[in-house]
Parts: C-alpha cells; structure tokens; sequence
C-alpha cells in the first residue's frame, strides 16, 4: 500500500490498538499514530495481500512515543472466520491482522524455509536445521506480550510487537544456546529481519522468530498452581504430604536454570565487576525504586527501608555477571516429557534494549524464580486479600509451599551450579526486593487485583533481614 493509502487506515488503527493485548500503553490515551516505515511482502493485489508495517504512537501526557510492528493483511472480501482480525476498510480493501489468517502465516513460514528476502525484509532459516513442514498456522491465544502462531505442533512463530533497533536478545540468546547445544531452549528454526526507519537512518530489527514446538507441554505456573490448589485444598496437610507436591520439579527446574547459565557463560562469557560496576547495579536499583516510589504511595512510605536492602548488593567485591535471561518466572517455563525448558529470553519488556542486554549477575534470575514461587503460593488467596484477609491456617499452607518448593529449586540450582545461591544471601536478597518492587508497579498497571502478592512480598524481605533464605 503507498504512504496515502496507509494513512487513510489511521482512525481506525488508532481505535483498534488499545484493544490488543499486545499493546503495551493501555494506560495511555493516544493523540496520534503515524506510519514510519511499511514494506510489501506481496504485490498489492495478491489476495491476501501482505505487508509489514512499523508505527509510532504519540500520547496526550506528552511522554515519549511508542513504536510497534504490524502485519497486515489485505483482502477484498473478508472470511467469516477474519472478521475478529478486521482493523478497518481501506478502499476497496478490508485490511487486517495477517497473523490471524493461516494463509498468511503459511506464506511467511514457506519465505523463511526458503530463504527468502523482499526489498528491506529478510525470511532467513537457521543454518543446518530441519526446515518444518509448511502449512497454515493457528494464533495462540492468551495472555502474550507478542503474538504467536504455531504450525502444526511442529514450529511457533512470535512476532515481536515492540520495534526496537538492533537484534533482540530473544532471538540472539536462542541462537548463542543453540551453538552450545542446549538441550535445556527449543531449538532455533529462523527469523525474519527488518529495518526501523529512524533519524540517523534505517537501523536492523528483528521482526519475528521461529522456533520448534515443544509438543505434549504444560507451563510451570500452571503445574504450581494445580500444586497449590490441592494443597489448600486439604488444608490440613502440610506441602510434602499432598499428592500434587511440587518439589521434585522445582529442584529440576533449578537444575535447567543453572545449565542454561552454564551455556550462555560459556557462549558468550562472563566478567567480574569491579567497585564501579557494583555502584551501577545499585544505583540502577536505587533509579527503579524512585520511579515506584513516585507511582505507588505504599513503597514511598517503605523507600529508605527497600533502599537499605537494596544496598546488599554493594556487599560483594567483583560482582560476577554474565548474559541472562532477565524476566525468568513460572510461567516462561514449558515441562515437556523431557524435562523443563526455559523460554522467552527478551527481559523485561519495559526495559529499553541497552538495559536488557547488560551482563548481570545470574542471581537475578535465581531471585526471579523466587519470587514467582512466592506468586504462585498466593495466588489464590490474593482475591482474599484485596476483600477479606484469607484464613491464617491457609496462609500458613501458602507459606510452607513457597518456601519448600524456592528451597528445592536452590538445591537443584546449586547441584548444577557447583555454588549455592544462598551463600550469597544479601545480594540474593536485593535481586528479590529489585523484583518485588518492579511487580508492585507492573501490577498497579496491569493487574491491581493481584497488587497484593508482590506487597506482601516486600514486606516480608524488608522486614526479615535476618531471615534464612528458601527455607
Ligand atoms: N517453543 C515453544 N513450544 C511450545 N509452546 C511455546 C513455545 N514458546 C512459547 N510457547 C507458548 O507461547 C506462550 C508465549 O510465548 P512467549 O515467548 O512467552 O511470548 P511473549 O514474549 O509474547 O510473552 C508461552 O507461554 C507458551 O505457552
Ligand atoms: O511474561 P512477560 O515477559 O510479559 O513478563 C511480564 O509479565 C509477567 C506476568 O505475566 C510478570 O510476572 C509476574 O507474574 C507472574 C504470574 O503471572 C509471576 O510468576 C512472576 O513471578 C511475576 O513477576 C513479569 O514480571 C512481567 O515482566
């Protein structure tokens, strides 16, 4: 589509973009959306017709614009079944969201398989795979901060929906562990690369990945859910005593965590930090504090306690940092009839680039992983919380499960890892509180009904300095 016939789509866009989950400023009210950058995958005219699409999203409260990746397809009578997809009628077009259409995801995945590159977009497969078989492909649906859609059981396709410049640490960390052999990702199939169009011209993007499918799977945070859930439902017996006792998968889970550690140490390497770098990482904490405490009154009122915390990351000397994943949580983890998986490697999606890709210490995603035992403890009686306080005996139970279950995945991590995280208590305990204080903001955003497990986390880690970890 030109320029002037892209535009003519605006209004509609600008009403149908808040209603996708991918949306990442529903918190937001658009003044303006434009056009930077589109490119044809198909001519014009084919039906469907295909093209990507980047956008700039401006906001009334006059912060910094937003931009996203597109893929729109284009018919001139729409199926039944894309009616859901529709954005709006261009001319004699109906234009919509091409991932939703198996024609298009079929067309995209025969391009990568093939090799394929149109004017400033690349469909490139990994060297020396097995290339999937090409068919259509099925949305995933759900709660996703990208879109997906899986081929056959056989390969997922994720577009990232955020345009940043340069590679994304998804595709980039995939590709390091794919290198190592990791037995613990799936295995890396192809991308698709772009150009975001930018002042100092067109820099590389990443558009999409493939990856294979890990058939048969279930995600973590559903199996420690379903764990939780039957242990509060017998109430009167403690985590080691109900059948759907999660321990044994937790301590694998950790396990998985430290080889993926391993691999990417060994991929792409490791450093210590001296005095300096340690005052960084401290200070970036301090830095996300601020801005929690800016928008949530209860972590103001706590700031000089979170902060001293916070500080145990000063205890080291020669922080050890490497590449991480950087928002590891239950539910970026698939248990297939192998074993478990790590997936999703981008960071925290609110993080700029530059952020996401920073060697860390691996304790933060050791803390990560703690904390979503913590979420996955109480869940179910969050909904208490926010109305009545839920029975002591219960929270109780709650309790035992998250610090049976962080107890046993540290084991695992240290089996693995030839080191215990525990040992290094105050740091440990800063990466929990960083992260306890991140999820009070994600949550006031995103879902205030769950503001309740985060909060009481932190309360718990500024109060119990003198605590024993995971036990
Ligand atoms: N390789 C895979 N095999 C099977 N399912 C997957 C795979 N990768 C992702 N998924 C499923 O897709 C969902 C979203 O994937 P994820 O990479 O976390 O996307 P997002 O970045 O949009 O959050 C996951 O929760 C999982 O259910
Ligand atoms: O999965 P994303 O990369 O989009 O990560 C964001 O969303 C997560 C929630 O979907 C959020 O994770 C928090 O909630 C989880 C339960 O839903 C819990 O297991 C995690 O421990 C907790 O941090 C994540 O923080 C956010 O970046």
């Amino acid at each position: 589509m030109t320029a002037p016939v892209l535009d003519a789509l605006l209004p509609d866009l600008t009403a149908w973009l808040p209603a996708q989950r991918w949306f990442a400023a529903k918190d937001r009210t658009i003044a303006a959306v434009r056009f930077v950058g589109h490119q044809e995958v198909t001519p014009a005219d084919a039906i469907p017709a295909v093209e990507h699409a980047v956008i700039a999203v401006s906001f009334t409260d006059g912060g910094s614009e937003e931009t996203f990746q597109l893929l729109l397809g284009t018919r001139p009578r729409i199926p039944g079944d894309l009616e859901h997809a529709v954005i709006g009628q261009v001319g004699d077009r109906t234009v919509y969201d091409g991932l939703a259409d198996g024609e298009i995801s079929r067309l995209l995945l025969s391009m990568i398989v093939s090799d394929t590159a149109v004017g400033s977009l690349r469909f490139v497969p990994e060297p020396g795979i097995e290339a999937p078989v090409v068919g259509p492909g099925r949305p995933l649906l759900g709660e996703q901060s990208n879109s997906s859609v899986i081929y056959g059981e056989r390969a997922i396709m994720k577009l990232f929906r955020r345009a940043t410049p340069g590679l994304n640490p998804d595709l980039e960390l995939h590709r390091a562990l794919g290198r190592e052999r990791s037995q613990e990702v799936a295995p890396l199939l192809g991308a698709i690369e772009g150009v975001l169009p930018g002042d100092d011209g067109a820099l590389p993007m990443t558009v999409a990945m493939l990856q294979s499918y890990a058939a048969n799977s279930a995600d973590g945070w559903s199996m420690a859910l379903t764990s939780v859930r039957d242990l509060l439902a017998e109430g009167d017996l403690r985590p080691d005593e109900v059948g759907g006792d999660f321990a044994g998968e937790a301590s694998r889970l950790g396990k998985t965590v430290a080889s993926v550690h391993i691999e990417l140490a060994r991929g792409l390497g490791t450093d210590r930090l001296g005095p300096d770098g340690v005052a960084a990482v401290a200070d970036w904490m301090r830095d996300r504090l601020d801005r929690a405490a800016e928008a949530v009154e209860v972590v103001a009122a706590q700031r000089t306690e979170i902060a001293r915390v916070l500080d145990g990351v000063r205890e080291v000397e020669g922080l050890f940092v490497q590449r991480v994943h950087g928002d590891l949580h239950l539910g970026q983890t698939l248990r297939t009839p192998r074993g478990w998986l790590a997936i999703d490697f981008e960071g925290e999606p609110s993080r700029p680039l530059h952020d996401r890709i920073r060697p860390d210490s691996p304790l933060r995603d050791v803390a990560a992983m703690l904390r979503s035992f913590d979420y996955a403890a109480f869940h179910q009686l969050a909904e208490w919380e926010t109305g009545a306080e839920a029975p002591a005996y219960l929270q109780r139970r709650a309790q035992e499960w998250a610090d049976r279950n962080r107890s046993a995945f540290c084991d695992g991590y240290a089996e693995i890892a030839g080191s215990d995280p525990r040992d290094q208590l105050a740091v440990l305990r800063a990466y929990e509180l960083d992260k306890a204080v991140y999820e009070v903001l994600y949550e006031t955003r995103n879902r205030p009904n769950w503001l309740a497990i985060p909060l009481r986390s932190m309360a718990r880690l500024v109060g119990d300095t003198a605590g024993s970890e995971g036990s």
